[in-house]
């Protein structure tokens, strides 16, 4: 059979990592397929950069778009990244009737719903595997191995950089900014990687998790979104005192009050559970669903080699259904778009659960009274409460404090009183604390 021709648009960390795949695995491949999967055109900006990757019999080129209405390419995979960069670019090759296949959570997160609708019209697939914690099969898992399932809850580490820099400041009391340029070097981090510090990557992960699980269009705009920027090694150290780890959530549930919940923020998570121990830029992501029960989806989060098994993974589904009629291929989100139910989503403040809180209090007799009191007065009670050493040459010291469940809305209220006390030093930290289901 004929090979089938593969265009790819950019060839940075992925790009490169997926030529670099294509061939070395060309044999199993095509045994898989049945046809080989041939890369004839790659766009690139800078035409004259050397690239650890083997392009000859590639025809090289800076028109993208020429790609994307070429009739001599089957398929276009787009890993330039970035919003305004790619949608024209993936806009154009779906109608052209070419299926797509890309890493890019950020566009999928802001455009998705009018790309899939779009890719709808036109009939030809969109696939997105490598845009949700890299090399995980994750949406092939919430898409098909758990149909069967209402999805309760999901809990992922969806960001490789951020794990990454949590754990080389806890195990080597590395230094924040020190951190996120060891992730940059490793081809971790975005591009911009504030998107990885303050919660945004993930987010957009969460919000194509979140539409996946629940059938749901894909709402970006609901989601409540916290980075790591604010932990100290100081957090990082009293969390595991008091048997935690920190880890940035994506997290999406059933809450208390009946909306489903959207939220990426930092998280104490107790060390003895498998979310704790998960590394580096290691990624995991626990589905609890009605009929299974709890199951953990575990590896690597990003890098060349693991986002472009991803990528190949879906280019591998996209052959197979090549021509054949939309109605035999998996639905973009697996529900289909008649199917979709936009639910109510939960405000953050309807959260419940427990809170590390840590303040900077002056060393004088009465302080924790007034802080309680606060508490007490919000129905707050304290489960652990501990006083720090002070850093030398520090008048004040740390505090830090783990609640019972609460709601949220009642700790915020009490956190910006405690706050105004004179006795304060405010702004003080507050974190959530998440209990995950045994798997
Ligand atoms: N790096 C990683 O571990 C992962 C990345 N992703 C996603 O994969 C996509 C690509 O990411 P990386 O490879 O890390 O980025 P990168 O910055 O290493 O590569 C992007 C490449 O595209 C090129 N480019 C940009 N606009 C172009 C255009 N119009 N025509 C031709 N080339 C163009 C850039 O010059 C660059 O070489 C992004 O959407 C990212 O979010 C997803 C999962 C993991
Ligand atoms: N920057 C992202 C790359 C993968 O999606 C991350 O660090 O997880
Ligand atoms: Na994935």
């Amino acid at each position: 059979m004929d090979p089938v021709r593969v265009g790819i648009l950019g060839l940075g960390t992925v790009g490169g990592g997926t030529v670099s795949l294509l061939r070395r695995n060309a044999e199993p491949l095509e045994r898989r397929l049945g046809r080989s999967l041939e890369v004839t055109r790659v766009a690139v900006k800078d035409p004259s950069k050397p690239r650890p990757v083997e392009l000859d019999g590639i025809d090289v080129g800076t028109d993208a778009e020429s790609i994307c209405t070429d009739p001599e390419i089957d398929i276009v995979i787009e890993l330039v990244g970035g919003v305004d960069n790619a949608e024209p670019l993936v806009r154009k090759a779906l109608e052209h009737g070419k299926p797509v296949v890309t890493a890019n959570k950020a566009l999928l997160a802001e455009r998705g719903n009018e790309l899939f609708r779009f890719a709808g019209e036109k009939g030809v697939d969109l696939a997105f595997e490598a845009a949700v914690a890299g090399g995980i099969p994750i949406i092939k898992a919430l898409r098909e191995g758990l149909a069967g399932n209402r999805i309760e809850s999901v809990h992922a580490i969806a960001n490789g950089t951020a794990n990454y820099m949590l754990s080389r400041m806890r195990t080597e009391g590395m230094e924040f900014e020190d951190a996120l340029k060891e992730a940059q070097d490793l081809g971790y981090a975005e591009l911009d990687p504030t998107f990885d510090v303050d919660g945004i990557d993930a987010a957009h992960k969460l919000a194509l998790v979140a539409a996946v699980a629940f059938g749901a269009p894909i709402n970006y705009q609901a989601l409540h979104i916290e980075g790591i920027r604010s932990i100290t090694r100081e957090d990082i150290l009293y969390a595991g005192e008091l048997g935690y780890r920190i880890k940035l959530l994506a997290i999406t549930k059933h809450g208390p009050d009946g909306g489903i919940e959207l939220r990426v923020h930092p998280a104490l998570v107790p060390e003895d559970t498998m979310l704790a121990s998960v590394e580096g830029v290691f990624n995991a992501v626990q589905v609890v669903g009605d009929a299974v029960g709890p199951t953990l989806y575990y590896g690597p989060g990003a890098g060349a080699d693991p986002t472009a098994s991803a990528v190949v993974g879906d280019l591998v589904d996209v052959a197979r259904t090549l021509g054949a009629s939309p109605e035999y291929r998996v639905p973009y989100l697996g529900f289909r778009a008649d199917g979709m139910q936009e639910p109510r989503w939960a405000h953050v403040e309807e959260v419940e659960t427990e809170y590390y809180l840590r303040m900077q209090a002056q060393d004088q007799p009465g302080v924790l009274a007034q802080v309680t009191r606060i508490l007490s007065e919000e129905g707050i009670s304290i489960e652990a409460f501990r006083q720090k050493e002070p850093h030398p040459g520090d008048t004040d010291v740390p505090v830090v404090l783990l609640t019972h469940t609460t709601k949220e809305r009642a700790m915020r209220r009490a956190v910006a009183a405690i706050d105004q006390l004179d006795v304060i030093n405010g702004p003080s930290q507050l974190l959530r604390l998440e209990e995950v289901d045994a798997v």
